[in-house]
């Protein structure tokens, strides 16, 4: 199977073309793919598929081979390897997803995508605010917001402080969650700022978040924390959000980067 690694500010996943190349059982070959020791390595799949009501279509498959419903770092992903690949010709298309169509206005540089920003949608909030759960041996507050999948945000003063791979797996398989959630902690720096890390449903922590970034910064907006328009900062890098109150639609933009090119044999899970 041909395929390209690409990541948006460190949240790197393997794209397969799908209007070329067929997968049959795309949960197991992201659970292969992703393994940094026996696979490629990533944080999951993406395949670029063909959409009868858009110029193309995103499916996306976490580590474990669970299919989400979004992917912010994975669309603008998606739009570049789209135009640089000859898919579409435009700098302004539509990807359909699970979540909806997205609308994508994409720059180049030379003929290459750069930056992308999305049109994220309308956020929906999906707790009670104030809202707790107990989890981790203690009452927290949460915000739950939904960007097409589900968050649970989280205030906390040391964000670098905190040992995720051995508190996450109780925050994102709380009972509160039925289809289980994507936990961002984050700490707000002043109006314009904030510093994030994200436990993934079926991924774990990743480098970076683009629907959690999406959320945090709404969330931080509802409660007034922040400007309408913020810098995301994450571990692999940052990301600008805008919620235009207006029209309510939040947009997300960051970049998207080509790593390289390769071939995988996929007989050993045949
Ligand atoms: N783990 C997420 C999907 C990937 C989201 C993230 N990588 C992004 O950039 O939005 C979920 O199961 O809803």
């Amino acid at each position: 199977m041909k395929f390209t690694k690409m990541q948006g500010i460190g949240n790197d996943y393997v794209y397969v073309n799908a209007f070329e190349e067929k997968i049959d059982d795309p949960n197991a070959v992201s659970r292969f793919v992703s393994d940094r020791h026996f696979g490629i390595g990533s944080d999951g799949l993406i395949m670029i598929c063909p959409s009868e009501i858009a110029d193309c279509r995103m499916r996306m498959f976490n580590e474990d081979g669970s299919e989400g419903a979004m992917c912010g770092n994975g669309i603008r992903c998606v739009g570049k390897y789209a135009y640089d690949h000859g898919i579409v010709d435009s700098l302004e298309i539509d990807v359909e997803t699970k979540a909806g169509i997205k609308h994508l206005s994409m720059t180049s540089e030379n003929g290459k995508v750069v930056a992308v920003t999305v049109d994220m949608g309308v956020p929906e909030l999906t707790s009670e605010l104030p809202e707790k759960i107990h989890v981790n041996g203690q009452d927290l507050e949460f915000t739950g917001i939904s960007v097409g999948n589900p968050h649970a945000i989280y205030y906390v003063e040391d964000v670098d402080g905190l040992d995720l791979e051995k508190i996450g797996p109780d925050f994102e398989n709380h009972e509160r969650f039925p289809d289980r959630v994507n936990s961002e902690f984050v700490r707000v720096i002043d109006r314009e700022h904030v510093q994030m890390r994200v436990w993934e449903r079926g991924s774990g922590e990743t480098w970076a978040c683009g629907t959690g970034a999406t959320a945090c910064a709404v969330a931080s907006m509802m409660h007034g924390l922040v400007e309408d328009e913020v810098e995301v900062q994450l571990k692999g890098g940052n990301l600008q959000i805008r919620w235009d109150r207006e029209s309510g639609h939040v947009f997300m933009t960051g970049p998207a980067v080509e790593v390289f090119n390769g071939e995988i044999d996929l007989s050993a899970l045949m």
